[in-house]
């Protein structure tokens, strides 16, 4: 296969092509949100070096901003300030809507997660930027915050970079999933990995294990039959992966499958869950779902569930369907009141109690 022709550009002009309604003005802001993932992957590559001079502080999620969240945070707004397809913005970083200077009369509501896994980069892992495009409300002038509160599928696209060995941008306009890498020495993305398809067989599931004293029965009972192998009602033996950043994740399940899992637990009563539904589920669900897969709450297909404020945060798990299927009929099993039991042929049945 050759990979030097289509760069990202080529792509969304012959996605009008095929899709007449597809329209040009999303085309051209998915260009300015490209630009701002060049300026990211460039300051990022950069590390310790891109951080001079910065002031960071605990952002509105009450998390320790790293100096680079900020610097991502800067970069998509500095160039989508001028993108005149976009009404507002919003981001993980800011408390409310930023009302882009050059966009009184956008159509669009760009929401985004300018560094995901940004607890990585002091061990300069693999980080992203997430993000999800909406219509505004005809007519609106301003990026007001109702406006952003749709479900995840009104979504018109959805996408990540991923700022690794190699730079890459994963995007979905609502027809499939494409890969782009980046060509550093051009700097233009090129179609790598067209039509991506996570794999339906699966042997990979990813779940931070420190939180298991606080997991609900479904995922105790999930994970432990993946934990018990061949010798286990599975009849497989499975392996664990926990990078600690959903982009790396997440792109791991398009290539080889699996689940990810950041289930509803009791740490925190206050939370339904660790990860964001504007900035990080809902795009990542709606790239899963594009590339067959699922994304569910555990008892809610997550696409479907409807935003009440800008910050709110729900369980996640996606990846391969199937998987998903199975830990969702455990909820529903559980939510039942029945018993759950882990079924060894080695050993007698065991219930996972009820916390
Ligand atoms: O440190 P934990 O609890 O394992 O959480 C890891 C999760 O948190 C995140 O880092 C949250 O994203 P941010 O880095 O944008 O806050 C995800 O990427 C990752 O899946
Ligand atoms: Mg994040
Ligand atoms: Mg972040």
């Amino acid at each position: 296969m050759s990979y030097h022709r289509i760069t990202l550009s080529t792509f969304l002009i012959e996605e009008r092509r095929k899709t007449p309604a597809f329209d040009p003005e999303l085309a051209a802001l998915i260009k300015d949100v490209e630009v701002s993932c060049k300026y990211i992957a460039s300051a990022v590559s950069r590390g310790k070096l891109a951080e001079a001079q910065v002031s960071t502080m605990v952002n509105i999620q009450g998390e320790e901003q790293k100096p680079l969240d900020v610097i991502a945070n800067e970069a998509v707004l500095k160039v989508c300030d001028s993108t005149e397809q976009l009404l507002g913005v919003v981001s993980e970083e800011m408390e409310g809507p930023y009302a882009v200077t050059w966009g009184r009369n956008g159509r669009y509501l760009l929401v985004y997660d300018p560094l995901d896994g940004s607890s990585n980069l002091d061990v300069n892992l693999t980080v992203g930027t997430i993000f999800s495009v909406l219509r505004a409300p005809e007519g609106a002038k301003e990026p007001k915050a109702e406006y952003f509160l749709q479900p995840g599928t009104a979504q018109v696209a959805a996408g990540f970079s991923l700022y690794g060995p190699s730079v890459m941008l994963i995007l979905t306009v609502g027809r499939g999933v494409h890969g782009f890498t980046l060509d550093r020495e051009v700097g233009t993305f090129i179609l790598t990995h067209p039509d991506m398809r996570i794999p339906e067989e699966t042997r990979e599931f990813a779940i931070n294990a420190s939180n298991e004293r606080f997991w609900e029965p479904p995922v105790r009972l999930y994970v432990e039959e993946c934990q018990q192998g061949k010798s286990g009602p599975r009849g497989v033996d499975f392996n664990m992966r926990w990078i600690a950043s959903m982009v790396a994740e997440v792109y791991r399940i398009l290539i080889r499958g699996g689940l990810f899992m950041y289930p509803r637990d009791t740490k925190d009563p206050s939370k339904p869950g660790r990860l964001r539904l504007l900035y990080e589920a809902n795009p990542m669900s709606m790239i899963v779902e594009q590339a067959g897969g699922a994304a569910s709450t555990g008892r809610e297909r997550i696409l479907e569930v409807k935003p009440t404020s800008l910050h709110q945060r729900v369980p996640v798990i996606l990846g391969s369907r199937n998987e998903v299927e199975r830990l969702v009929s455990y909820h529903q099993a559980f939510d039942r009141g029945e018993e759950l039991t882990f079924k060894s042929p080695l050993f007698s049945n065991r219930s996972i109690f009820r916390s």
